[in-house]
């Protein structure tokens, strides 16, 4: 029997998931479509009755946010929001900054599949060469965590950011849900994978096929040992949101960048 709802969200379009370049750790903000998609969201979870108690994300402007943007559409503003760089985007390494079409060009789309979508395949690491290091290591949100920034990652595979989040999702926002909390997680595309493969239990090859679209809110439905009591639900427009994972697919094909 279905005893708590979890809510997990990716937050609304970025700048650089319209530009097809991978993020990551470099802070952009929402586009315009994103702003958008983050208070359709919001208006979503309203008319369907939803109501949270808490908000968790991460210390990325563009979950933050699309939290801000969804609280605001459904009239909940009050609501707290606790952040953790445990919640952040999956670390793309040296990969951060390029573009997925050129990479697929140069390195062909199985190498580009298998950087975005395995499991245990850490990408290159990123190095003080890197355009965007010193922006992300001397930030000042990187020295309020609860590691060293020495010991902040270089890269990671999803089974590292599996790694780095359970013990916050354990520590932290477990006890809330076992509390009565609803939680919304606004969150990122491979911070949600990894949640989502822990609490499903999907396979380390399945999980390679889960894909989230931004801005589309996903359902849990829990028993009282937090085990998913039916299949996830994608709320929204079924055709659009199919669409909208495809989208997201296709961005790892070789094709000419715009
Ligand atoms: O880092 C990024 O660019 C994307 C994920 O990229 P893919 O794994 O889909 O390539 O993360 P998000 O937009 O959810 O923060």
């Amino acid at each position: 029997m279905s005893k708590y709802k979890l809510f997990l969200l990716r937050h609304g379009e970025g700048a650089w998931n319209k530009e097809n370049r991978f993020c990551s750790w470099v802070d952009q903000k929402l586009s315009e479509d994103g702003v958008k998609e983050a208070q359709d969201c919001g208006r979503l979870l309203k008319e369907q009755g939803y109501k949270f108690d808490l908000v968790f994300t991460s210390i990325l402007s563009r979950s933050i946010q699309t939290a801000w943007l969804v609280l605001e559409a459904m009239g909940q503003e009050w609501v707290p929001v606790v952040k953790s760089w445990r919640l952040n985007e999956r670390h793309y390494g040296s990969l951060i900054g390029l573009n997925r079409a050129e990479m697929a060009q140069q390195h062909g789309e199985e190498k580009v599949k298998l950087w975005r979508r395995s499991y245990d395949i850490t990408p290159p690491l990123i190095d003080e060469s890197h355009p965007y290091f010193l922006e992300i290591y001397n930030d000042r949100r990187y020295t309020t965590c609860d590691v060293p920034i020495k010991d902040l990652p270089r890269a990671e595979s999803l089974k590292e950011v599996l790694d780095r989040l359970l013990p916050y999702w354990n520590s932290t926002v477990v006890p809330e849900i076992r509390n009565g909390r609803t939680v919304l997680i606004s969150a990122h595309g491979n911070s949600c994978r990894a949640l989502l493969k822990y609490l499903e239990g999907i396979s380390d090859e399945d999980i390679a096929s889960v894909t989230l679209p931004t801005g589309i809110p996903v359902l849990l439905e829990l028993d009282e040992n937090l085990k998913p009591v039916k299949p996830r639900q994608l709320l929204g427009d079924q055709a659009k949101i199919q669409a909208a994972i495809k989208k997201v697919e296709d961005q790892g094909k070789a094709k000419p960048s715009t």
